[in-house]
């Protein structure tokens, strides 16, 4: 299914409320499977975050996670330290293309048992839940912190605790500091010093048994790639952030200064305004920290027509789809000249965008999201529109609000 997105102008002034972080919610909703007691609010309602309330509540033995990564990667984890549960983890076509070794790896030296029912090294997975005794191991940092981070969710109900030792160059950092940082809110004690994290086993009460969850920074990535786009002026309020937030894609609010975008704190609240400011001609930005938001700024950038340079995009490759070839493939399609390589994609000046375009969606929300702020410059039609509810399901609603104009 096709949207047409129709030329726009947006409101001069709008106001949207964004659902929980994905992640963060991910994250909270395992230890809650751990640890009862805990209270969780403004939980995503991302496709992500059901399958995970789902696949937590679910006594079945096959388990699909779908697309959702964090899911599968965390499920992993809690499965095989659950004593008795034997289960089957299995996903959609290109989750079972998603590389899950290293997790695997490690999970077996603690002492789990997984096993791989299709490919070697991805899912589906047959796991034998175990109590697992070993409290020592290292692994690889450089493809996934999401490996990483489940290991140390469920790290505290190990009966020693764990200490992880991160082999390599470590990506996506901030996703590791959310996690040690959610677990400390709730009284678990963890250190990160020169690539080791000890976390301790938890053997008292919560330290606080409620927490609410951010809203999610991704998802305001494609407003803030909105107002770039449009006339000075122009205001949208984001709600409910927090000036110190755990989510490393809150580097937007700084990245976007770039395209002329002011952001303002107002108590929980985001004024984005475009200002009087003139844009950058050529911006280069390191996205290592921050992956997600790579399609939303390359997207801003052709809109703005501005040559951009990418750098830190490895993990890009095995996301949802492979980002940085989709990428290619549907910004030439609308006009632009764009190198990539296995990290980094270059963007060149574009003065004159195609119209009418069909913008292919490969599976990825975020394909769909990122190319959507471009109908501000011209018709366009993104194909499979309702991939946004991996982790966006009212994104389309928001967006009329905004003022967009579509057909579906
Ligand atoms: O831990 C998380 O919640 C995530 C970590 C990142 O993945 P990588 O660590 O694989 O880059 C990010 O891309 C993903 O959307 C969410
Ligand atoms: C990469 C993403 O998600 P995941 O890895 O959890 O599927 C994402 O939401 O952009």
């Amino acid at each position: 299914m096709t949207i047409q997105l129709h030329k726009s102008s947006i409101k001069k002034q709008s106001k949207i409320t964004i659902t929980g972080s994905k992640s963060e919610s991910n994250r909270l909703l395992l230890l809650q499977a751990l640890y009862p007691e805990l209270e969780v609010g403004n939980v995503s309602n991302s496709d992500d975050s059901e399958v995970m309330q789902k696949a937590l509540a679910s006594e079945e033995k096959i388990i699909d996670i779908h697309h959702a990564g964090t899911a599968m990667r965390f499920l992993t984890a809690y499965f095989a330290s659950k004593e008795g549960r034997e289960v089957v983890l299995t996903g959609s076509k290109r989750m079972k293309e998603r590389p899950i070794e290293i997790l695997v790896d490690a999970l077996n030296q603690l002492g789990a048992e997984i096993s791989y029912l299709e490919t070697h090294g991805c899912p589906p997975i047959s796991i034998k839940g175990k109590t697992l005794t070993k409290s020592k191991v290292t692994l690889n940092a450089n493809v996934s912190s999401q490996y990483i981070s489940a290991l140390l969710l469920i790290a505290s109900s190990l009966e020693n605790g764990l200490e992880l030792t991160l082999d390599g160059e470590i990506t996506s950092i901030p996703y590791i500091n959310m996690t040690l940082d959610l677990l400390n809110q709730v009284g678990i004690q963890t250190t990160f010093e020169d690539q080791v994290i000890v976390v301790k086993p938890k053997r008292d009460a919560l330290k606080t048994k409620s927490l609410t969850v951010e809203s999610d920074w991704s998802s305001a990535s494609y407003f803030y790639s909105i107002v770039a786009l449009s006339p000075v002026g122009t205001e949208v309020k984001l709600s409910s952030y927090n000036e110190k937030s755990l989510q490393g894609d809150s580097v937007l609010a700084e990245i976007y200064k770039s395209f002329g975008v002011e952001a303002i704190f107002q108590g929980h609240s985001i004024l984005l305004k475009k200002g009087e400011k003139s844009v950058s001609d050529s911006v280069e930005f390191q996205l290592n920290n921050s992956p997600d938001i790579a399609q939303t700024i390359a997207v801003t950038c052709l809109g703005l027509g501005i040559k951009c340079h990418l750098t830190g995009l490895h993990t890009l490759k095995i996301k949802e789809t492979d980002r940085l070839v989709a990428l290619q493939n549907e910004l030439q399609k609308l006009g632009a000249k764009i190198d990539i390589t296995n990290d980094s994609l270059t963007l060149y000046k574009t003065s004159k965008i195609n119209t009418n375009v069909a913008i292919a969606t490969y599976n990825d929300h975020r394909m769909a999201m990122a190319f959507a702020p471009l109908a501000l410059k011209t018709h366009l039609n993104i194909e499979d529109y309702m991939v946004v509810s991996k982790s966006y399901p009212t994104f389309w609603d928001d967006l009329e609000t905004l003022g967009f104009k579509f057909s579906k």
